[in-house]
């Protein structure tokens, strides 16, 4: 690379438009640092006709992606359209013409990072996803390089900001669902389709990730236990703000030995752990090294310039990495075989919220359920609801996924029990 660096961005929308802003605002530092000016010469778009919040010269702007594919001056790509199709066909068609990579798709990263990191390596081109983990956080590089000579057991984090930003005002509040799931869409927090938000998969795809780089095995999207929000009710943070804690959407990645559990559940945190104050959009990402202990990483999850932050640090990588002659080599591939928990192998603690007839013996025969599923008591609330039954809510000790499940599926056969409300993991405290 040399005194000018031409970069084709793919995307113009929340992200993109941040990218543009950045690149412009700091090209003296980016100058210092790189010592080549960056230039955005091409822009793919979709709908030339759209209103943009930024001013582009109409000449950059492009719909057909071979503008930028297969512009020979072009050295790097920024993709930051999102989706499968057709950013994986241009990611590789990119590699193919000897451009370097980067990207904010963690949905693509989740499901074809293996190809597209050989096929980066085969033809000695850079690909970085900084942007894809937990938005404005330098998660990926700290647990990549920050960690290199350490053994990571445990990350544990909020990695989605809509849901966060969610659960926060329903929490503090009372805000219906709905609304500030609006509001966290026009603040361009919100994946194009929200369900991935909501319903997890976007958590589930950075956990993916993130699971992938901290513990060297190959996961999958697909290969993460996954839950949304989207049936978490007022009632359920009531109870939880009762008992001492708060409701995350939390992604967790375990591993003894050799097994590994990966999951993204709605969680009940306990008020003394740090991640139950993490709020609005911010993220935070817990990591236990077993050299280091516990460390902790805090920051915007999402938005327009955070994001753009994460971009803009690979792209200045991937210059750096040119000026040193050792683009293509810093790939980190899962060198671990992945072995799965079975739910016999996954603990944790539980929150269960029954609706039950409120008569002598009930709490006894509900006790007598557990210790028969190796499942113990820790906290026990009990409300009146309606005129004849209570409802009553139960922390249990670390128990099996496996005891719980059953658990959940004996109690129901009771006919003292009349409706199973919720049943959430529980995190930190005692
Ligand atoms: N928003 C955020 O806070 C974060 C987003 N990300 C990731 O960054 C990526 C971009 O997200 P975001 O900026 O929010 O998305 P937006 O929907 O705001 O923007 C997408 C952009 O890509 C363009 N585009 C989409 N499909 C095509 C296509 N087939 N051909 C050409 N252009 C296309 C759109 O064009 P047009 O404008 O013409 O419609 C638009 O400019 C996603 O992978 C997302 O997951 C990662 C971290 C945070
Ligand atoms: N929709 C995502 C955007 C960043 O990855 C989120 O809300 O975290
Ligand atoms: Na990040």
């Amino acid at each position: 690379m040399n005194g000018k660096v031409k970069i084709g961005l793919m995307g113009l929308g929340t992200v993109g438009t941040g990218v543009v802003r950045l690149v412009e605002s700091f090209q003296e530092d980016l100058f210092k640092q790189t010592g080549s000016s960056l230039e955005i010469s091409r822009i793919l778009i979709k709908n030339p006709d759209k209103k943009r919040s930024i001013y582009v010269h109409p000449d950059k702007l492009t719909t057909n992606p071979d503008d930028l594919i297969y512009d020979d001056e072009i050295e790097v790509v920024i993709e930051v359209m999102g989706g499968i199709e057709p950013a994986r066909t241009y990611i590789l068609e990119a590699f193919e013409n000897g451009k370097h990579v980067v990207t904010a798709n963690k949905d693509l990263l989740a499901a074809h990072g293996d190809e597209l990191l050989r096929k980066a390596a085969e033809k000695g081109c850079d690909l970085f996803y900084e942007a894809s983990v937990a938005g404005g956080i330098p998660i990926l590089k700290t647990v990549v390089e920050g960690f290199s000579s350490d053994r990571i057991t445990q990350i544990m984090g909020i990695v989605n900001g809509t849901t966060n930003y969610i659960l926060t005002k329903m929490t503090q509040e009372g805000l219906p669902f709905e609304q500030v799931l609006r509001e966290a869409q026009e603040l361009g927090y919100a994946e194009p389709d929200p369900t991935s938000d909501v319903e997890g998969l976007d958590a589930a795809r950075k956990m993916a990730i993130l699971a992938t780089l901290g513990f060297h095995v190959g996961m999958k999207w697909d290969d993460v236990a996954c839950k949304g929000i989207s049936e978490v009710t007022q009632e359920d943070i009531r109870y939880g703000k009762q008992l001492g804690y708060t409701m995350k959407l939390i992604g967790i990645a375990k591993r003894d030995d050799d097994c590994v559990e990966v999951s993204v559940e709605p969680t009940f945190v306990a008020n003394s752990h740090p991640i139950a104050n993490v709020n609005d959009v911010f993220n935070a990402v817990y990591v236990y090294g077993e050299a280091v202990g516990e460390t902790m990483f805090y920051g915007p999850g999402a938005g327009e310039l955070p994001t753009a932050t994460a971009v803009l640090s690979d792209l200045v990588t991937v210059v750096k990495n040119s000026k040193l002659g050792i683009n293509g080599r810093e790939m980190a591939f899962p060198y671990h075989e992945k072995r799965l928990k079975s739910p016999e192998q996954i603990f944790a603690k539980y929150f269960v919220r029954l609706i039950v007839q409120d008569e002598s013996g009930v709490l006894a025969r509900i006790a007598k359920l557990m210790a028969e599923n190796e499942i113990s008591l820790e906290k026990v609330l009990q409300e009146p609801y309606g005129k004849e039954d209570a409802e009553l809510i139960i922390v249990t000790h670390s128990a099996s996924k496996a005891s719980i499940e059953r658990f959940l599926e004996e109690v129901q056969e009771f006919h003292i029990v009349k409706e199973l409300k919720s049943c959430y993991r529980v995190e930190g405290g005692e």
